[in-house]
């Protein structure tokens, strides 16, 4: 009995954001499945619903930069649901090889603190860069874990990040947060930019720009208000990418490697003119090294 209890129990890793609940089991040492919904304050629905299927949680590891009620919300299902221990992750000054820096760690956002903790994780185990896709340079751009290449009209050649390289880490969401993770685990710092959706509503709250249709506009040159704004929001980010990702080449002098994650990821990736891997569940990665 106690047996076939421990056999099937499992951990669940939680990412509070300011837009989505990013979630999954932890199977073996890794993330499985990861599962996202919005959840505009509280516990979206469909998640209620999967995690009343699941019978034997025995932990559920949160992090949040999001609402409380979103995070109260989790607690109360987790103990309702399966009366187990809640830890909450919170960013400090070293964990798994990386060094924060941050003068004050726990201002860094704990999905930032946790996306680092990923990346050297990739950095130091490239068999599980190579779980996460097939071929860096053949994988589909909108699948779930693969890595992509650049379809960029002035792609340069493909370079593989050599060995020993640094990482640019790149969290598209709410906010996008760009993060330099050096070879030896250092975080040399980053920067932090309005997301997408953001940078777009941002015009409209502060101007009296009249309506308009904003589709994802990837040419550089709008010929009406929505193409205009909608590229000006895609290629920014982009632009600060690129900008960033040479910053970090000229200081180390080696290619280095870029990761994108986050709910924009596979919008801005084709905008990038050097190979990116593509990596959805990159916080839960660094989640589950805590479990
Ligand atoms: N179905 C969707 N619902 C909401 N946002 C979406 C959706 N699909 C793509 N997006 C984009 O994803 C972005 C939010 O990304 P994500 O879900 O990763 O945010 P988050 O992790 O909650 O944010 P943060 O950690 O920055 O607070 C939005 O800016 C929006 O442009
Ligand atoms: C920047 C966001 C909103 C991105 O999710 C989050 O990481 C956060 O709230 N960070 C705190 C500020 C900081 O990282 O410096
Ligand atoms: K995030």
């Amino acid at each position: 009995m106690l047996l076939a209890q421990l056999a099937t129990s499992m951990k669940l890793l939680v990412e509070i954001g300011n837009t989505s609940l990013k979630w999954a089991p932890l199977d073996a040492e890794l993330p499985g499945p990861m599962v996202a919904a919005r959840h505009f304050g509280s516990l979206p629905i469909d998640v209620l619903a999967s995690w009343e299927k699941l019978e034997s949680v025995d932990g559920v590891l949160v992090a949040s930069v999001g609402p409380a009620s979103v995070l109260d919300a989790v607690s109360s299902a987790t103990a309702a649901y399966w009366q187990c221990p809640l830890e909450r992750i919170e960013s400090k000054g070293e964990a798994w090889g990386v060094q924060i820096a941050y003068q004050e760690p726990a201002r860094l956002g704990v999905d930032r603190f946790l996306a680092l903790i990923g990346a050297q994780w990739l950095a130091e185990r490239p068999d599980l860069l190579a779980k996460a896709g097939p071929d860096p340079m053949r994988a589909e751009p909108k699948s779930a874990t693969a890595v992509t290449a650049t379809t960029h009209p002035d792609s340069e050649p493909p370079q593989t990040p050599e060995q020993g390289c640094a990482t640019l880490v790149i969290d598209a969401g709410t906010a996008i947060t760009f993060d330099a993770l050096l070879a030896d685990g250092r975080h040399r710092g980053g920067q932090i930019l309005p997301g997408i959706a953001m940078l777009r509503a941002s015009l409209l709250q502060g101007t009296r720009m009249p309506p308009h249709q904003a589709q994802d506009h990837y040419t550089p040159w709008g010929t009406d208000t929505g193409p205009a704004i909608s590229a000006a929001s895609l290629q920014a980010p982009a632009a600060l990418a690129e900008r960033l990702r040479s910053a970090l080449q000229q200081e180390t002098g080696k290619v280095p490697r870029l990761i994108i994650t986050g709910g924009d990821a596979d919008r801005l990736a084709p905008l990038l003119r050097r190979a990116v891997h593509l990596q959805p569940d990159l916080v839960l990665m660094g989640l589950a090294r805590f479990a």
